[in-house]
């Protein structure tokens, strides 16, 4: 059987009135056929999620992205007009269940919101509007046109030389969407940032002392995932790093079970 990944969902009211949890067909999609593992959505609700049950269920998780930022009292800052709306339910299970499952090994791949959630979950602080930094770009998603404007491939990402991100992709140099405003503003002491946008802007960070996998990007991969080079490569490696989770967790109940 595919390894199983759960994927966070983001709370929408449907006509305006009828409330979902949700999250983009791409991230299924990305799932299931570049990952090549079981897309399985789950709410961001902490009186429906339990960590300890979504830990227990899943072989890895994605954070995918979604408009609500994090609230700044997960790192310390008071909320201002500038950071816009939250969605405190997703940050009361996001933000435990990356700790968790990063310190178990268990694989994590965030996404947009999602990388700045595993950013926070290990110290980061965010700041609330990048394009308003000296120097930045403007990052946000173009207001109008088409989807495939929006996610249209619109800067470079410079990874570290050698580093994990280099290695993976197998290229120093790549070519991302971007679709956010917000961004790391000062990097916990295990965030590595290990890419940049050529205005310096943080794009993609691992966990320093992670036993599994542990990547973050703030771009959106899910995008053409089945197509995108750059796309495939991250979620074949999660995918990869998710079989193993899962076979891993297989050898050491084996006994177990066989004892039963
Ligand atoms: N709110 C953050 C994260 C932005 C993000 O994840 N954008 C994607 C939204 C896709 C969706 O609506 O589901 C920021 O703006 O920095």
């Amino acid at each position: 059987m595919r390894p199983i990944v759960g994927i966070i969902s983001n709370s929408y009211l449907i006509n305006d009135e009828y409330p979902a949890h949700a999250n983009g067909s791409m991230n299924t999609d990305a799932v299931a056929r570049v990952a090549d593992a079981i897309p399985l959505a789950f709410p961001a609700c902490p009186q429906s999620s339990r960590i300890d049950e979504l830990l227990e269920v899943f072989d890895g998780f994605l954070f995918t992205g979604g408009r609500p930022n994090v609230h700044p009292e997960e790192y310390g800052h008071d909320a201002t007009d500038a950071h816009g709306v939250f969605d405190r339910a997703r940050d009361l299970v996001a933000l435990p269940l990356i700790r968790a499952a990063v310190e178990r090994g268990q694989p994590v791949l965030g996404i947009c919101r999602g990388f700045q959630e595993v950013a926070v979950a290990f110290g980061s602080t965010l700041h609330p509007e990048i394009r308003d930094l000296p120097g930045r770009d403007n990052h946000r998603m173009p207001p109008d046109g088409t989807l495939e404007e929006k996610f249209a491939l619109r800067h470079d990402v410079t990874f570290t030389a050698g580093g994990p991100f280099a290695q993976l992709m197998g290229a120093e140099v790549v070519r991302t969407n971007t679709l956010h405003g917000q961004g790391i503003d000062v990097a916990g002491t295990r965030v590595m940032i290990d890419g940049r946008a050529p205005d310096g802007t943080a794009e993609a960070i691992w966990i320093d002392g992670a036993p599994g996998f542990a990547l973050a990007v703030q771009w959106h991969p899910e995008w053409n995932a089945e197509r995108d080079p750059v796309s495939q490569r991250l979620f074949r490696a999660f995918g990869a790093a998710c079989r193993d989770w899962r076979e891993g967790r297989m050898v050491q109940t084996a006994p177990l079970a066989q004892a039963g």
